[in-house]
């Protein structure tokens, strides 16, 4: 498939016509008034109750299968032509009822499924379970759908998808990555062509009348970065900019204006691994933004990374593990004015000086290469710490990323000027409707909830899980630790059965493979660097005795297919070597194993050495947990994950108030939207 739109002929109406329709509104999207006092106090006491409500929710859901296995007999004796006008009968009453702010209509929702799975089984193969029935009617909804791995989330969304284009709403079906993005799309997409629905793929480096071809289909399948860059894109086309900025990007003219839009409005998202994307990517703000490069800007760079290499720690700065925070002391303090007297203009003001420093202290000491970038083409890249994955567009701010690439001997690129900003949090909820689906959606429903509106359901498996999950086991040392686990891959592999080893970083990772080098035991590393194989490599590590090592969830999405020979000697065998700052991705990891009710095992190899365990603050736990047995040092590395989850939401909630007041902030150089 070409990187342009697919386009499928025989395209349905635009949703233009019908009563409640877009082209009344030029760019539908929900508007949220800011809340007033009472209206606070209620959602706090919602927020309380509404995610607890998960498994009554999933009973409600249920009412779905009976009607639609009612109709399935009766569809299944229908030709393909009969099949797709019961479909276009359907399309206007779909089209009456299922309108914004209104629960959608069960029994048309369930005859929309019924015919959707009967094409799904003639098309690909493949036909719906009931269960599947159930996360799509909590997607239609407006609810997240949490359903285990491999339970087959990328079919649950077709029943969305169709039922949703036929009843005239634009579908975004938003996943993490274009590969992904590509693929479902090309897969369902036959199945999308049954009902005259046109699919279009938005991915990296498409040109602009693409996208708007894309995004003109009945279904759009994209990543939720280049989706969220095209609305800011959108938002400043529509010249909603106000003071410095619009004198800045000159006027933006009126006729042509419309012309110039890509999306159709903000009306029906399906976005899958949900978690990642409400949550982790939540953490970055998006900012859209271009290059401007000055020479002495590089010079301020290039002095300050000198000066910070002339610090000594302990003496002039100290360091705060957990948070990654520097602090100068006050014999740093006066060492900076000394040094900053021979430098010039930009070193004068004291704030100015330290916070110079203390960036290029951060850049030197508290940034790593191969865990928080690389180094590709005498680039600077950073990577995502969740997922290993690189983010060739994402810059750190404020001069870090030139600061790191002195460090690393790159050549400096531009500071970027910011036009305009927002975050994944306020663009989300601007969606009229807005669903998800992931595999573990329970850690995070309060925030789900109160941030989005999006309840959780969650839905259960199709056959009975078969994973085996072993306590962990927590040695002292990260050498230890790394012995140990090339010690149980040879064991296993001798047996035929295939390891996955998750890490927590790329660095790891490498440590990890010389370690199973060293031990003789053939191996494929998927680091970040391999951006375009991981696919395949992980859909590999169900074969007999392969050994796989990879960041803890780099290759998400891809199924991995289970030889004969495994799953007769207990399935794919996970080990985690670390555990995570959050539970939800370390469940992530436990569920690439033992999928659709296989076999397979999970278990956690760990250390006291461990990141999560570096915070000064818990050198006490990590102490006790030393003297204590493997219950106490289990404990530890729990309360630790524990207070990293803490620690992150709270910067998620800091960085949303902080977007929400920068609306009415003066003191900024971009619009925030
Ligand atoms: N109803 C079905 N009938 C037959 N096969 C199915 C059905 N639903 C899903 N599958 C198959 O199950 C496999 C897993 O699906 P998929 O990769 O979408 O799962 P997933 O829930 O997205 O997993 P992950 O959370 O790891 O991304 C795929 O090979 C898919 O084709």
């Amino acid at each position: 498939m070409s990187d342009a739109a697919l386009r499928f002929v025989d395209a349905p109406d635009r949703p233009a016509t019908g009563r409640r329709l877009p082209a009344l509104q030029p760019y539908p999207e929900r508007r949220l008034p800011r809340p007033d006092r009472l209206t606070r106090a209620v959602e706090a006491v919602r927020s309380v109750i509404v995610p607890r409500l998960a498994g009554m929710r999933t009973r409600r859901l249920r009412a779905v299968v009976a009607p639609a296995a009612a109709q399935a007999e009766r569809l299944r004796m229908l030709g393909d032509d009969a099949l797709r006008h019961e479909a276009l009968a359907l399309r206007h009453r779909l089209r009456a009822t299922m309108v914004p702010d209104r629960p959608p209509d069960t029994a048309l929702t369930a005859l929309a499924f019924a015919l959707v799975r009967e094409a799904s089984g003639r098309i690909l193969g493949m036909r719906h379970h009931d269960v599947q029935l159930v996360g799509a009617f909590a997607m239609v909804s407006g609810m997240i759908a949490e359903m285990d791995t491999g339970e087959g989330k990328t079919l649950t969304a077709t029943l969305a998808a169709v039922t949703m284009a036929l009843a005239g709403w634009p579908v975004h079906v938003v996943t993490v990555n274009d590969y992904l993005a590509k693929r479902d799309a090309e897969t369902m997409m036959p199945l999308y062509g049954f009902f005259g629905l046109d699919v279009g793929v938005v991915v990296q480096g498409l040109a602009p009348e693409a996208r708007r071809t894309a995004y003109a289909c009945a279904v759009t399948y994209c990543t939720n970065k280049e989706l969220a860059f095209d609305y800011l894109k959108d938002r400043l086309a529509l010249g909603q900019a106000r003071g410095a900025l619009r004198l800045k990007l000159g006027p933006l003219g009126g006729d042509d204006r419309a012309g110039k839009l890509l999306l159709r409005g903000l009306h029906f998202a399906i976005v899958d691994e949900a978690d990642s994307v409400f949550v982790d990517e939540a953490r970055t703000p998006l900012i859209l933004s271009r290059q401007a490069s000055s020479a002495a800007e590089a010079r301020l760079y290039e002095q300050a990374i000198a000066l910070a290499r002339d610090l000594a720690e302990g003496h002039d700065f100290v360091r705060h593990a957990a948070e990654r925070r520097l602090e100068l002391t006050a014999a740093g303090r006066a060492r900076v004015a000394a040094i900053a007297r021979g430098l010039g203009g930009d070193w004068r003001g004291r704030a100015n000086r330290e916070g110079l420093a203390l960036q290029a202290l951060t850049a030197l000491l508290t940034i790593d290469r191969d865990e928080h970038y690389i180094v590709r083409d005498g680039k600077v890249q950073m990577v995502d710490e969740y997922t290993g994955r690189i983010m060739p567009d994402r810059f750190w701010t404020d001069g870090l990323h030139q600061m790191i690439e002195i460090k690393e001997g790159c050549a400096i690129s531009g500071r970027r000027v910011t036009l305009a900003r927002m975050t994944y949090q306020r663009f989300f909820r601007r969606y009229r409707r807005l669903s998800g689906m992931t595999g573990t959606g329970r850690e995070i429903a309060g925030e789900l909830w109160r941030v989005y509106g999006l309840p959780v359901a969650r839905i259960p498996t199709h056959k009975p899980s078969r994973r085996v999950v072993l306590p962990d086991t927590v040695l002292i040392t990260a050498e230890e630790r790394w012995a140990a686990i090339a010690q149980e891959c040879r064991r296993l592999v001798a047996r035929g059965v295939p390891v996955l080893i998750g890490t927590r970083s790329v660095a790891a990772s490498e440590v990890m493979s010389r370690h199973l080098a060293t031990a003789g035991i053939d191996h494929v590393v998927l680091s970040a660097a391999q951006d375009a194989a991981e696919a395949e490599i992980v859909a590999q590590a169900g074969q007999p005795g392969r050994v796989t090592v990879a960041t803890n969830i780099a290759g998400r999405g891809t199924d991995i297919k289970i030889a004969e020979s495994v799953k007769a000697a207990g399935g794919l065998h996970v080990i985690m070597s670390e555990r995570h700052d959050a539970r939800r991705i370390d469940r992530q990891l436990a569920g690439r194993c033992a999928r659709q009710g296989e076999a397979g095992l999970f278990r956690a190899i760990l250390s006291l050495d461990d990141a999560i365990l570096a915070g000064s603050h818990l050198r006490w736990v990590r102490a006790l947990a030393r003297l204590g047995g493997p219950a106490a040092r289990r404990i530890a590395l729990r309360h630790a994950q524990k207070r990293a989850e803490r620690l992150h939401a709270r910067m998620r909630r800091d960085l949303l108030r902080n977007d929400e007041s920068l609306d009415h902030a003066l003191a900024f150089s971009g619009k925030s939207e």
